[in-house]
């Protein structure tokens, strides 16, 4: 791997995680003649990546760009770069960045691509970002409806970015947009990140549904009452609604809770058709979300005391204290109410 000097216009991008996700924004930024060092842990695929421009183990059959360069070593991937794109699973977040820091250029701002929280605390990527970067490193999350596999196939996508600071999140988003890439701004991080962290549990439940044969209605029915949860719980925690409504929130649980391509929603698939969790996540061979995010979802629900009957079944149909049929009837079998019994919007 050899870092070659950047020409005018083009930034320095290092994405750190050689995943599925991390390959293929590393691609899409490379195509738009930015400067890309992807980071990995794993030497086989880096090698792969580097040297022959695929990564066989999460984008099989899939070619990346020639300029896009691979490194086992996380300082040299930092080296000169002007801006950072952490693309780790949730539980690798805090660890990557706390290597990253002491190799950070003084002037590179931060964005992470990953969905979910801090696992154990319930915090928010951004909160563990500023507490381990500090308050002055430039922060955003890019997050919305967007698999990896379509994104590196180059099919049209829409994402947004948002952070504190707006020329910021105009970086980042300028490095993602492109011929087949929109990617739009806002500066609601909290509300952001909470959207594309509950989708995923709010796919497991689709997911299950779907196993079990429940039918269109179930599962429109799932999707409108679980976009209903996550405004509650935003609004609990002061999230703007707005987020919720866009690509952040409603975009990415569309995508989620229908598309089989989300590991998500193919656990839930699996788990209503009686299917081990055990099995069925090793079936699926890639980072599934919803395993922690379901518990810190809950956490964050019972110490805001926000009811979320959705995610709280799925929770417990993954620690195996219920079955899909008795979620499906613990559901069922809530009482009637109004579909809004306080506002969620002014
Ligand atoms: N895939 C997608 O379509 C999308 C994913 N995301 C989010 O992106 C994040 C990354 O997911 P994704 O790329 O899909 O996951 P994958 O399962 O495709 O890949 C996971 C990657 O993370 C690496 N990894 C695992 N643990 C660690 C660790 N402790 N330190 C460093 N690297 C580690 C793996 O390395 P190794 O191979 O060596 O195990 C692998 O490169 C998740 O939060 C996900 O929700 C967001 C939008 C779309
Ligand atoms: O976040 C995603 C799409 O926006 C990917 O979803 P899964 O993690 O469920 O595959």
């Amino acid at each position: 791997m050899q870092n070659r000097p950047s020409e005018g216009g083009a930034l320095r991008v290092a994405v750190l995680g050689a995943g599925s996700w991390g390959t293929a924004l590393a691609a899409l930024i490379a195509r738009h003649a930015h400067q890309v060092v992807l980071w990995g842990r794993d030497a086989a695929g880096v090698a792969a990546i580097d040297g022959e421009h695929r990564n066989p183990r999460y984008l099989p059959g899939i070619a990346l760009p020639e300029s896009l360069r691979a490194t086992t070593d996380m300082a040299a991937s930092l080296a000169g770069a002007d801006l950072v794109l952490v693309v780790v699973p949730s539980h690798a977040f805090a660890e990557t960045l706390q290597a990253l820091a002491p190799h950070r250029p003084a002037a590179a701002g931060v964005a992470w691509a990953s969905k979910g929280f801090e696992p154990g605390s319930g915090r928010f990527l951004h909160e563990v970002a500023a507490e381990v970067l500090g308050e002055d490193v430039p922060l955003a999350v890019v997050t919305g409806p967007s698999f990896a596999k379509e994104v590196a196939l180059g099919l049209p996508t829409a994402l947004t970015v948002h952070s504190d600071q707006a020329t910021f999140a105009e970086t980042v988003a300028g490095v993602l947009h492109g011929p087949s890439f929109r990617a739009y701004t806002g500066d609601d991080m909290l509300g952001a990140e909470l959207g594309g962290a509950m989708k995923n549990v709010l796919a497991v439940a689709t997911g299950v549904a779907d196993g079990m044969d429940l039918g269109l209605n179930a599962r429109a029915g799932l999707i409108t009452r679980g976009l209903n949860e996550m405004l509650r719980l935003n609004r609990a925690l002061g999230g703007e609604p707005e987020t919720l409504m866009g690509l952040a929130g409603l975009g990415d649980l569309v995508l989620t809770c229908t598309g089989d391509l989300s590991r998500n929603r193919r656990l839930g698939l699996a788990l209503g058709r009686g299917q081990p969790i055990d099995e069925a996540i090793k079936a699926i061979g890639q980072v599934v979300e919803s395993l922690q995010t379901a518990d810190e979802v809950m956490r964050l629900a019972r110490r805001h005391d926000v009811e979320l009957p959705i995610a709280e079944a799925v929770y417990a149909v993954l620690h195996g204290e219920i079955t899909p049929a008795e979620g499906l009837a613990q559901l069922m079998a809530r009482e009637r109410k109004a579909e809004y019994p306080t506002a969620l919007f002014g």
